[in-house]
């Protein structure tokens, strides 16, 4: 931790120039060496797993609830899942790994509550690593933030998962990098402009990791983090949404403050009728409504009526569902029988990055692959409806798919 501590004032102190750059390159990859030491089962006590977060995948795809205690996660996940998982006003409430299933367009979607997360959960705080490495696993992660509460916590827990190993809302850098035996560092970029990197900094990078022959080919302008993380080799790079919960507390100028942050939903679990000053925002409701133009009038119209209607208990959770949709990039597919009807209640869902036609295969039956001979495709991937494609074909959300066996 001291090294560690050293090395970030010395990067601090660094002047950011083209002659300090590989000495700042070279700082770079021995903090993430030492980070890495750090996380290693051993160094810091205790695993990434424990006792109570082993939770089997199941459905589909996996949605984690991340967040400092007390923002509301157990609460979200018994709104969203209709499972109950005990909420209550003091921190560390929940203390295991609590899965729920939701059902949402045809997919099955596993949602995983969480204990609460503190500074320095990555270095062994709390139950910081065993949440963390859940949220490892998950396809999509919720950032849940309390409103009320200084909005650097955005920062803070970014920099909890960025130190093990996961990269939020950022695809992975488009290097091309191979150790070789021989023939000392090969270095060739396609970018016509690097800023962050050239041939002597990357070198320096990989004397740190004792790499003296290898193949390292830039297809974009990335930075020395870049090219430490592909080196290092175990990033995950998942999409999450901040859920900004506790609206109910805030005024409406302030919501359309937050509405703007990238990547963010405002969302409310519970209504706190006394904490609420909501007799006077109505009096102003039509004043504001003249002040602000018709459309934002309308999201607070909907505000307004979701906190006033008693007994209810959310708001704003179509928007969340609808953007954990375009994030979670799924494909349905309806498969149609010889003869019948396609079946539109029941589409297989697969990943963005696997759906060709032997991914459908494969995950309606682990045989079929072999026993198949062509499939009819009908939608959007392709020219003609239908059309007869081979296993490689990509399909598109919501095509329909006819397998022809041999
Ligand atoms: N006003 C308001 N209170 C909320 C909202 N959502 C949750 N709460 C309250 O916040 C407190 C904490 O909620 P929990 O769901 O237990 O929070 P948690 O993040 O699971 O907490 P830990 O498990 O302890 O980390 C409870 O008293 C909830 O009733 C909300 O949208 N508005
Ligand atoms: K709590
Ligand atoms: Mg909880």
């Amino acid at each position: 931790m001291e090294k560690i501590k050293a090395i970030e004032d010395e990067i601090a102190r660094t002047q950011k120039n083209k002659a300090t750059m590989g000495h700042l390159c070279r700082l770079k990859a021995q903090l993430a060496k030492y980070k890495r030491e750090l996380l290693l089962p051993q160094a810091g006590g205790g695993s990434g797993k424990g006792e109570g977060f082993d939770v089997p995948k199941s459905g589909d795809i996996r949605i984690g609830l991340i967040g400092f205690p007390s923002v509301g996660k157990s609460t979200l996940l018994t709104n969203l899942a209709g499972v109950h998982s005990e909420a209550a006003a003091y921190e560390f409430t929940t203390m295991t790994c609590i899965p729920g299933i939701l059902e949402y367009k045809g997919a099955k979607i596993q949602i995983l509550d969480l204990p609460g997360i503190i500074e320095g959960a990555k270095d062994g705080k709390g139950r910081g690593r065993q949440v963390i490495t859940v949220a490892r696993t998950c396809n999509l992660l919720y950032i849940v933030l309390d409103i009320m509460k200084p909005i650097d916590h955005k920062r803070i827990i970014e920099r909890e998962l960025e130190g093990f190993g996961i990269r939020i809302n950022k695809s992975p850098p488009n290097i091309v990098f191979h150790k070789r035996s021989k023939g000392g560092i090969n270095f060739s970029t396609t970018c016509p402009e690097l800023t962050y990197l050239d041939a002597d900094s990357v070198k320096a990078i990989l004397q740190e990791y004792k790499i003296h022959n290898a193949e390292v080919l830039l297809k974009e302008n990335a930075t020395a983090d870049d090219f430490i993380d592909v080196v290092e080799g175990n990033r995950v790079y998942i999409p999450a949404i901040y859920c900004f919960n506790k609206i109910d507390q805030i005024s409406i100028e302030e919501l359309d403050i937050v509405v703007k942050i990238p990547h963010v939903v405002p969302i409310s679990g519970t209504f706190v009728a006394m904490s609420n000053p909501l007799i006077p925002r109505v009096i102003c409701f039509p004043l504001l409504l003249a002040k602000v133009g018709m459309q934002k009038a309308w999201r607070f119209a909907f505000l307004f009526t979701a906190l006033l209607r008693p007994g209810h208990h959310r708001w704003n959770f179509d928007e969340l569902l609808e953007k954990s949709w375009e994030y979670m990039n799924l494909v349905r597919v309806y498969t149609k029988p010889k003869g019948q009807l396609a079946d539109f209640d029941a589409p297989v869902i697969l990943k963005s990055e696997k759906r060709t036609i032997e991914n459908f295969c494969n995950s309606l039956h682990r045989d079929l692959i072999h026993q198949f001979k062509y499939a009819l495709v009908w939608g959007t991937s392709c020219k003609f409806s239908p059309q007869r494609c081979g296993k490689d074909h990509v399909l598109a959300d919501e095509d329909v798919v006819q397998i022809v066996k041999k």
